[in-house]
């Protein structure tokens, strides 16, 4: 794989969870990278550990990646250096902390900015992106990196593939000049909309995905499920103003295809919780970090039955976490659904 010829960056990640970790430990490998978390005791423990014990433990950081609780100093890192270059800002917090993580950068000079986050925010049923403009505006130029990535992987410098999404086609220039090479692709769109909906809807999916599995109902109930599951996106996607392409692409297919199937993911990993009959409240305090998809389960079946979109999966997921149906209950009653022709029209009940 041929390294990307670019100048060193000054990057600085916002939020030290397992997605941010990963993410700066492997861009660490080129530019010179700061680790900003909220938590001053946990992010001394994280610098004299050279290592995010609690959220990413195993993976050891690379000499440029400096670890900070400052948050002045860890945003004027990733200002203009001295040969011109623009740094970069990744916000990497879940979208419930997208919001105020924002406002903390309100009124500061921002270079370029992405966020990581997968997911619709649970009051408002608002895109990472309608957040961004709501808090930060048009004027800053922002994008989403989304794709298939679990944390793990990224951190070992396993190969994997991510696209940056923004209206902003310098803003897609600097983060592919500055995260693309090495063992990482980038890839560009300029569908925000296509990129944000694939990601926070896979991670739906992926619960359902668990359960069935969980509940051992097989290779072609999965397959069954995953390919129902991409409709169901596209559908909202497309009804939401997504380009139907993206769907078929890394943020869509391929974000969904590893979420549903891979072990790593926390929200397959709630679906075969529930498939056990756990309570979610037990199951969300073992996984110990963010699972998407429960927020997001009920704000898209909000914004699903304003926009008179049809989700069956994503409304029976939504059933399980918040109205105690039991996934047996569910997959009757899926099952017994009446017949349909195999399009993804149309897009209202
Ligand atoms: N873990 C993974 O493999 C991937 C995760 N993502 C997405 O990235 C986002 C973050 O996921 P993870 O890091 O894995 O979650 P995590 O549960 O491992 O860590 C979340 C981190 O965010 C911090 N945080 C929460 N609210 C904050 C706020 N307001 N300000 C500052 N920090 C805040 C927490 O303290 C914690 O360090 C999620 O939206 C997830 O869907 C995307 C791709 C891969
Ligand atoms: O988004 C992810 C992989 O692309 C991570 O998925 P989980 O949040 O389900 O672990």
């Amino acid at each position: 794989m041929q390294d990307n010829p670019t100048s060193r960056r000054r990057i600085t990640v916002l939020g030290a969870g397992a997605w941010g970790t990963a993410v700066a430990i492997a861009v660490a490998a080129r530019h010179d990278v700061v680790l900003w978390g909220r938590n001053a005791q946990a992010m001394a423990d994280i610098a004299e550990a050279r290592d995010n014990t609690h959220y990413l433990p195993g993976f050891p950081f690379p000499p440029a990646l400096r670890v900070s609780a400052d948050f002045d100093e860890a945003v004027a890192h990733a200002q203009r250096d001295a040969d011109g270059n623009d740094g970069l800002l990744i916000a990497a917090t879940p979208v419930a902390g997208l919001r105020p993580l924002l406002h903390s950068l309100k009124g500061r000079p921002i270079p370029n900015l992405v966020w990581l986050c997968k997911g619709f925010e649970y009051d408002t049923g608002l895109l990472p992106h309608q957040i961004f403009r709501e808090v930060l505006g048009d004027a800053i130029p922002g994008g989403a990196l989304s794709g298939p990535s679990f944390a793990q992987e990224v951190a070992r410098g396993l190969p994997c593939a991510l696209t940056i999404a923004s209206t902003s086609a310098a803003l897609r220039d600097c983060v592919v000049a500055t995260v693309h090479g090495g063992t990482m692709r980038v890839y560009s769109s300029d569908d925000l909309i296509g990129v944000e909906v694939g990601g926070a809807v896979k991670n739906v999916m992926a619960i359902a995905t668990g359960c069935a599995d969980g509940l051992g109902l097989g290779l072609n109930a999965r397959a069954a499920l995953i390919t129902r599951g991409l409709a169901e996106v596209t559908r909202l996607g497309t009804t939401l103003g997504g380009n139907i392409e993206t769907f078929m692409g890394l943020t869509g297919m391929g974000d969904l295809i590893l979420t549903c199937t891979g072990d790593l993911s926390r929200n397959r990993r709630v679906g075969l919780g529930l498939a056990q009959g756990k309570a979610l409240e037990t199951i969300v305090a073992e996984l110990g970090h963010v699972a998407e998809g429960v927020p997001c389960a009920k704000a898209v079946r909000e914004l699903a039955a304003r926009l008179g979109v049809d989700m069956p999966l994503t409304n029976g997921v939504a059933s399980m976490l918040f109205d105690g149906v039991k996934p047996e209950v569910l997959v009757a009653r899926m099952l017994a659904r009446d017949p349909r022709d195999e399009t993804l029209a149309p897009a209202s009940k």
